[in-house]
C-alpha cells in the first residue's frame, strides 16, 4: 500500500474514534513518523480534497465527507468552523418533550439542539461535557436526556441511569476508582470479593458523572480509554479487557479546560456551558418562578399566591446559587406560607414577606419596612434544614440557631426567669455539642466514606491552639469538644451565610470570661492560620463550646498507638496520612534509623509510650527486628499494658486509629481490629510482645526497586496475588536499594533473618548468593517456572546446592526483545498506566539515550520497566513528590555527583515526552537520578551495612 493511503486509512480509523479529529503528532505517534512528515502527507490528503483542516491548536484532520466538505469551504473563506457534530439539526419533536424545562425556547435551545445531535450520534451517542456554575441544571439536564433517549427508543425502556458524584470519594482515589470501575478481589487490602462498578452498571445505559473534574488524573486517563475503545478494567486487573458500551455526560462547575486532563478534555466532542441565572432573561426567571409556585401548589393540594412585592422579590433578588437556590428559597417560602395556613386555619395559602427567605426578603422594595429579624420562629423552624444541596461535609450538622431561638421562644412563652433561661439555653448548646459528637463518631466508624468530614488543616489549628490555651483552662479541652467545634465551623461555612442570620443567638453572658477569651484567641489563629472570619456570635458560640461539659464520661482513657518502623519516614508518613484521614492526631509516630543502636531505640520508645499512655495502654505498631519484641521489656519496665503488632502496614494504622478514638475500646479490642488489617502473610505477628516462631524459619521474596515505593511494590503486590494462595507461607517485602552502592541494609537483614529465597526487580542488587529475577522475566511463564521451581526447592528438604544452581540461569535479551517483554510486563503489574502506548513512546525516544549511554538490552529494559512502573504511579498520584525527594536528598553520595550535561539533558527530553503523553509532571530530580543511574558502572561492595538492629 502506498504510504499515503495508508496515512488516509489511519486517519479514518483513527477518527471514526475521535470525530474531533486528530492531530499530525498524534498520527504521527501511530505511524511512528515525524510529525512533520505526516503533516506533509495530511496536507497532500486535504489537496485531494480526501481531508479536511480543523483550525486550532494543534490543528486537527478529519477524512472529508460530504458535510464537512462545506467545512472546508468555511474554513477557505476564512472563518472558523466548529468541531462540533450538528448533524441532526430538526429535533422540533424531540423538544415537546422538553416543555417542563424552562428556557428551552431561550436560552437552552442552542444547547439542547447540540445536546440531541450528540446523544442520537450513530451508532452509541458522543460523550458530552456540561459546565455552568452550581444549580444552573447540568443534572437536570443530564436527566431529561437520558428520559429522552429511552423514551425515543434510542436506549432500552429498562436502560440503567447511573449517578456518581466523583466529589464524595474524591479524597481517596483508591475507592473512586473501585466504585467507578470496580475492584478486583485482592486488589488492596480489604478487597475479599470481586466487585463490580458503576461503569459495568451503567453498561447499555447513561453514566452521568457530576464534578467529573474531581476524578484524579488515573480516573480521567481510564475514562478517556472508555470513551475512546469501550474498554476498561477493574481496580487490581492488569489488562483492560473489559468492555461497556456507555454513554457518557459528564459535569463540572469548574472550568473544564483547565480542571480536565486534556487527553479527556479534548474526548469530549460536545461540551456545553449553561448559562447562570444572572444572564437569562427577566422572562426565563419569571417562568421559573412559576413553574416552581404551580409545582408546589400542586403538591399542597391548597390554592397558593403570593403577593406581587414578593413575587418581584423574587425575580430580582441576588441569587448565585442559580436555580436550584431559587428553587429551594421557594419551596422554603411555601412552607412558611402552609405552616401558618395548618396554624391558623385559613382556606388558602399566602405567602408573605415574613416567609421569604433572608436573601429574598432583602430585595423587597423599602417601603415594605419589613426586616429579616422579624420572622417568626416557626418559619425559622423549618429553615433550618438546609434545603439547597450545597451539601458536602456540614450539612449533616444540626442547625443550633435554629434549635435556640425555638427554645428561648417557649421559655419566654413559659415566663421563665432570666438565669433559668441561661441554663436551659446552655444545655441547648450541650445537645448541641453531644449531636456533633455523636455525628463524629458516626463519621468515624462509617469510615472510609464520611470520615473526611473533618477538614485536617482545620483540626490541626484547633488542635494546637487547644494545647497552647489548655494550661490555662479550668480543664484540658477534650478531643470531643475540639472534633464539634470543628465540626460546628465547617458546617457555619458550608451553609449560605443567608441561612443563620434570621436566628439570633440568645443573650449568652452567662460564659466564663476565660472561655470567651479562649474563643477570641481560638478565632484569630483561625483567621491568621485559614483566613476563616467568624462573626461576632460565632466567637459566643464557640466560647459556649469550650465550656459545655459534654455528658459522655470524660475519664475514659483512650488506648495510644505508636507507630515505630525503621527508615527515615515510614512511621512519620503512616501517621500522617493516618491523622490527616481522622482529622486528629491520634497516631504518633517515631522513625528509626537503621543504623541506631538498638538501646537508643528502646529509650526513645519507653520515653514516648510513657507520655502517651491515658491509662489504657499502648498499641506498638512496628515493622521488622528487635522492634516486634520489644513491647514486653517495655511494659515492664514502664508499668504500662502494652501489645504489640509486627509488620504494620496503612491499613492496620488506619485501623488502630480508628478504634483507638473511641474510648468504649480497650486496648486488645484496638488490636484485635488492627490485626484484622494485617496482610494474610504477616499475620502471624506479635501479640503481647511476643513473636510466635523464629521469623528465620519464614520463607522470603524480596521485590526492589531504586525508590522501594514504585516497582518493588507493585511487585510487591502481584507475587501476593498470584503466589501467596499456593505458598501462604511465603513472605513478600518491598525493599528499596542503593542506585549507587546497589545494596540494601535492609534486604541483608531480611537475609539474615529469613530464608530468602529471592530477589525480584528492575535493579539487581549487590547481594550474594541470592537467585535475582529481574522483573520483566519474572512476568514470562519461564520466569513464573523459575520461581516455582525456585519455592519448590526451598521447601525445607531440597538442599541449597540445587537452588544456586537456578540462580544462574538467565534468560538472554535483544534489544528487538524489549518492547514486548516490556509490555507484557507492565501489562501485569500496572493498573493505569496503558502499557502499549508506553512502550510506544520509549521506543521512539529512547534510541538516543541507548547510544549516548552504550545501554546493553539487560539494562535498557530495567530502566523502561522502572519508569513504566513510576510512571503508573504518578497517574496513581501515589507516589509523591516528597517520597522521591526525601529519598533523593537522604542518598547524599548520589546527590553530590553529577550527571553528564548531555545524559540529562537526554532525559529530560525523554521525561517531557512522557509528561505530555500522560498528562502528568514527573517530580523534580527524576531526569537527575536517571541520567546517573542510567550511566553508572556497576560499583560493588562500596557501601558498608550498617544496620544495628
Ligand atoms: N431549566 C430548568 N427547568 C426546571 N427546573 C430546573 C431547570 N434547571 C434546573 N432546574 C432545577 O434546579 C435544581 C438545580 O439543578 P441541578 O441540580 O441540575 O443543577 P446542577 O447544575 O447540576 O448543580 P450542581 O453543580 O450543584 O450539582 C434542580 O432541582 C432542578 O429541578
Amino acid at each position: 500500500m502506498k504510504k499515503l493511503d495508508h496515512v488516509f486509512q489511519t486517519l479514518q480509523e483513527l477518527c471514526r474514534r475521535n470525530p474531533e479529529g486528530v492531530s499530525a503528532g498524534e498520527m504521527g505517534r501511530v505511524l511512528y513518523l515525524e510529525r512533520s512528515t505526516v503533516s506533509r502527507y495530511l496536507n497532500e490528503l486535504v489537496k485531494a480534497e480526501q481531508a479536511v483542516k480543523v483550525p486550532g491548536r494543534p490543528v486537527r484532520y478529519l477524512p472529508a465527507t460530504a458535510e464537512n466538505q462545506n467545512d472546508r469551504i468555511l474554513i477557505q473563506g476564512g472563518s472558523p468552523v466548529s468541531a462540533h457534530p450538528r448533524r441532526i439539526t430538526d429535533h422540533s419533536g424531540l423538544f415537546r418533550r422538553f416543555s417542563n424545562i424552562v428556557g428551552t425556547g431561550e436560552s437552552l435551545k442552542p444547547l439542547l439542539e447540540e445536546a440531541l445531535a450528540a446523544l442520537f450520534y450513530p451508532p452509541h451517542g458522543l460523550p458530552i461535557l456540561l459546565s455552568g456554575e452550581t444549580g444552573v441544571g447540568k443534572s437536570y439536564l443530564a436527566n431529561m436526556l437520558y428520559q429522552t433517549a429511552t423514551e425515543e427508543g434510542i436506549l432500552k425502556p429498562d436502560a440503567p441511569y447511573v449517578v456518581f458524584n466523583c466529589a464524595e470519594y474524591a479524597q481517596n482515589p483508591e475507592l473512586l476508582m473501585g466504585q467507578l470501575f470496580g475492584v478486583q478481589k485482592g486488589a488492596f487490602t480489604g478487597a475479599t470479593n470481586h466487585r463490580s462498578g458503576l461503569v459495568d452498571r451503567a453498561d447499555g445505559g447513561i453514566l452521568f458523572l457530576d464534578e467529573i473534574h474531581r476524578l484524579p488524573p488515573a480516573g480521567q486517563e481510564m475514562l478517556f480509554y472508555l470513551i475512546d475503545r469501550g474498554m476498561y478494567r477493574r481496580l487490581g486487573e492488569s489488562s483492560m479487557d473489559r468492555t461497556a458500551r456507555v454513554r457518557l455526560i459528564g459535569a463540572t462547575t469548574e472550568s473544564p479546560k483547565e480542571a480536565l486532563l486534556p487527553t479527556l478534555y479534548r474526548r469530549f466532542s460536545v461540551k456545553l456551558s449553561l448559562p447562570p441565572l444572572r444572564q437569562r432573561s427577566q422572562e426565563e426567571r419569571a417562568s421559573l418562578l412559576d413553574h416552581f409556585f404551580h409545582r408546589e401548589g400542586e403538591q399542597m393540594g391548597v390554592p397558593l399566591s403570593i403577593t406581587e412585592s414578593c413575587r418581584q422579590a423574587f425575580l430580582t433578588y441576588d441569587c448565585p446559587g442559580n436555580i436550584g437556590q431559587l428553587e429551594s428559597d421557594i419551596q422554603i417560602a411555601c412552607a412558611r406560607a402552609f405552616l401558618r395556613h395548618l396554624n391558623q386555619r385559613q382556606d388558602h395559602v399566602l405567602v408573605l414577606p415574613e416567609d421569604l427567605p433572608e436573601p429574598v426578603f432583602r430585595a423587597l422594595p423599602e417601603t415594605e419596612g419589613n426586616h429579616p429579624d422579624d420572622a417568626s420562629s416557626e418559619s425559622s423552624s423549618i429553615q433550618a434544614e438546609s434545603p439547597h444541596p450545597a451539601r458536602q461535609a456540614g450539612k449533616d450538622v444540626p442547625n443550633v440557631y435554629a434549635e435556640l431561638t425555638r427554645k428561648k421562644a417557649r421559655l419566654a412563652q413559659k415566663g421563665m426567669t432570666p438565669a433559668d433561661m441561661q441554663k436551659q439555653l446552655q444545655q441547648v448548646v450541650d445537645d448541641y455539642v453531644e449531636d456533633l459528637l455523636q455525628a463524629s463518631r458516626t463519621q468515624v466508624e462509617e469510615m472510609p466514606n464520611k470520615v473526611w468530614l473533618i477538614q485536617p488543616e482545620l483540626m490541626s489549628v484547633l488542635q494546637e491552639e487547644a494545647e497552647r490555651l489548655n494550661p490555662r483552662l479550668p480543664e484540658p479541652l477534650s478531643i470531643y469538644q475540639l472534633t464539634a467545634l470543628a465540626l460546628h465551623i465547617q458546617s457555619f461555612l458550608q451553609r449560605p451565610r443567608s441561612m443563620d442570620r434570621r436566628e439570633h443567638l440568645p443573650d449568652l453572658k452567662g460564659v466564663q470570661p476565660i472561655y470567651r477569651e479562649a474563643a477570641v484567641e481560638i478565632s484569630k489563629k483561625l483567621k491568621r492560620a485559614l483566613d476563616i472570619d467568624l462573626p461576632e456570635q460565632e466567637i459566643d458560640l464557640t466560647a459556649l463550646l469550650l465550656a459545655s461539659r459534654s455528658r459522655r464520661p470524660q475519664n475514659r482513657k483512650r488506648v495510644a498507638v505508636l507507630v515505630v518502623t525503621h527508615g527515615p519516614s515510614a512511621a512519620r508518613s503512616m501517621a500522617e496520612v493516618t491523622n490527616s484521614l481522622l482529622g486528629t492526631p491520634v497516631i504518633q509516630a517515631i522513625d528509626m534509623p537503621l543504623n541506631q543502636p538498638a538501646a537508643v531505640t528502646y529509650q526513645r520508645v519507653a520515653e514516648m509510650v510513657r507520655k502517651l499512655d491515658e491509662g489504657a495502654g499502648v498499641l506498638l505498631l512496628v515493622d521488622i527486628g528487635s522492634l516486634t519484641t520489644m513491647g514486653e521489656a517495655l511494659s515492664r519496665d514502664c508499668g504500662i499494658p502494652i501489645q504489640t503488632l509486627s509488620h504494620v502496614n496503612l491499613p492496620m494504622v488506619i485501623e488502630a486509629g480508628r478504634k483507638s478514638l473511641l474510648p468504649e475500646n480497650d486496648l486488645s479490642s484496638v488490636a484485635d481490629a488492627a490485626r484484622l488489617m494485617a496482610s494474610p502473610s504477616e499475620t502471624a505477628g506479635t501479640s503481647q510482645g511476643k513473636i510466635p516462631s523464629k521469623q528465620g524459619s519464614k520463607r522470603l521474596i524480596a521485590t526492589v526497586c531504586l525508590t522501594g515505593e514504585g516497582a518493588a511494590v507493585t511487585l510487591e503486590s502481584w507475587l501476593r496475588e498470584h503466589l501467596q494462595q499456593k505458598n501462604p507461607d511465603v513472605l513478600i517485602r518491598s525493599v528499596r536499594i542503593d542506585p549507587q552502592s546497589r545494596s540494601s541494609p535492609l534486604l541483608d537483614h531480611l537475609k539474615k533473618e529469613h530464608h530468602l529465597i529471592a530477589v525480584v526487580g528492575t535493579v539487581e542488587p549487590d547481594l550474594e548468593g541470592v537467585p535475582y529475577l529481574p522483573a520483566w522475566e519474572l512476568l514470562q511463564p519461564e520466569g513464573i517456572a523459575r520461581l516455582q521451581r525456585l519455592l519448590d526447592l526451598s521447601h525445607p528438604g531440597h538442599n541449597a546446592k540445587e537452588t544456586e544452581v537456578l540462580a544462574s540461569e538467565e534468560l538472554p535479551v535483544t534489544f528487538a526483545e524489549i518492547p514486548t517483554l516490556v509490555e507484557q510486563g507492565l501489562a501485569e503489574t500496572v493498573t493505569h498506566l496503558n502499557p502499549r502506548r508506553f512502550c510506544r513512546t520509549m521506543q521512539e525516544h529512547m534510541p538516543p539515550l541507548r547510544e549516548a549511554l552504550s545501554l546493553d538490552p539487560e539494562r535498557e529494559l530495567g530502566l523502561w520497566m522502572h519508569l513504566g512502573v513510576m510512571t503508573d504511579r504518578l497517574l496513581q498520584n501515589t507516589l509523591k513528590e516528597h517520597i522521591l525527594s526525601s529519598e533523593t536528598s537522604a542518598d547524599r553520595n548520589h546527590h553530590e555527583r553529577h550527571p553528564a550535561d548531555h545524559v540529562l539533558h537526554l532525559w529530560q527530553q525523554l521525561l517531557l515526552v512522557l509528561e505530555n503523553t500522560f498528562a502528568l509532571r514527573f517530580p523534580a530530580g527524576t531526569a537527575q537520578e536517571l541520567a546517573l543511574l542510567s550511566s553508572e558502572k556497576l560499583e560493588q561492595g562500596c557501601h558498608e551495612p550498617s544496620y544495628s538492629d
